[in-house]
């Protein structure tokens, strides 16, 4: 399957800006062959967290319009990074996934708020999971910060997921956690890692783009610079198996110990 993540730089709390460049990015998978997209996190309003008040979409539903009809136009996955949704009952940092059929796969808020960008002061929880399937394959989605929680990436792997997206607004500063971190995600679980950062700056960060492709033995299949760029890669499901029968990891866990 030929994927690409669209690291594009996000205009701060403008959503027409955003749509409009989403859908040139979206175009420009569609005509280089990919048969999936995925955006970054907050990818429609950017960090504007104050402003969610007026920003945040209600339902999320003009982000499912436009994504649905994007993947329909394109014959395209979608991995629709992530967008604040007005739940009525507070705002969600949450992740569409929708087929290429343009039908709604699965939706999945971050689970993890990430107190150094001041997300618990402004957003709620999510309480579900990220699992989903797109043509027979079991894939799941995390957001950002999540990528520092080991045992929500393996509770997905237990269930199946082998292909492990993560959106994402990470910051420069702190690149080496985000490289680093990513590759551990796909190495111990075996499956490939797909992280889509974006690229810019924003009033209070400078984001690390450096998005990244990995196989699961952890090598590098594709990594983009710091600049907007549509990082593409292929990814081969059979390889997954060779490498789970060379070291049989999940035959050889012990979870009475743990
Ligand atoms: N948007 C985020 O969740 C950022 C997470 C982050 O920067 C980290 O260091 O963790």
């Amino acid at each position: 399957m030929k994927l690409a993540c669209l690291q594009i730089d996000i205009a701060f709390g403008d959503p027409q800006a955003n749509y409009e460049k989403a859908a040139v990015w979206l175009a420009k998978a569609s005509e280089s062959g990919c048969e999936l997209a995925v955006l970054p996190e907050l990818w429609t309003t950017g960090y504007d967290l104050t402003r969610l008040d007026v920003l945040a979409d209600k339902g999320a539903e003009r982000a499912k319009d436009f994504l649905s009809e994007q993947a329909k136009k394109h014959r395209m996955h979608i991995v629709g990074g992530s967008v604040a949704n007005d739940t009525g009952d507070g705002v969600k940092n949450t992740m569409i996934i929708v087929d290429k059929d343009g039908h709604i796969v699965h939706e999945y808020s971050k689970l993890h708020l990430f107190r150094l960008m001041n997300e618990e002061k402004y957003l709620i929880d999510g309480d579900t999971d990220g699992l989903f399937e797109l043509d027979g394959e079991i894939m799941a989605g995390f957001i950002c910060y999540d990528i520092r929680f080991p045992e929500w990436f393996r509770k997905h792997v237990l269930n199946g997921a082998r292909v492990l997206f993560v959106p994402a607004e990470w910051p420069l500063a702190r690149l080496d956690h985000w490289r680093t971190l990513l590759i551990a995600r796909a190495i111990e679980n075996q499956s490939y890692v797909v992280a889509c950062n974006r690229s810019g700056a924003d009033p209070d960060n400078v984001f690390a783009g450096h998005s990244l492709i990995i196989g699961p033995w952890g090598e590098v299949i594709a990594e983009a610079g710091e600049a907007e760029e549509l990082l593409a890669g292929d990814i081969d499901f059979d390889a997954i198996d060779e490498i789970r029968q060379r070291i049989p990891v999940f035959e050889d866990r012990r979870p009475t110990f743990y």
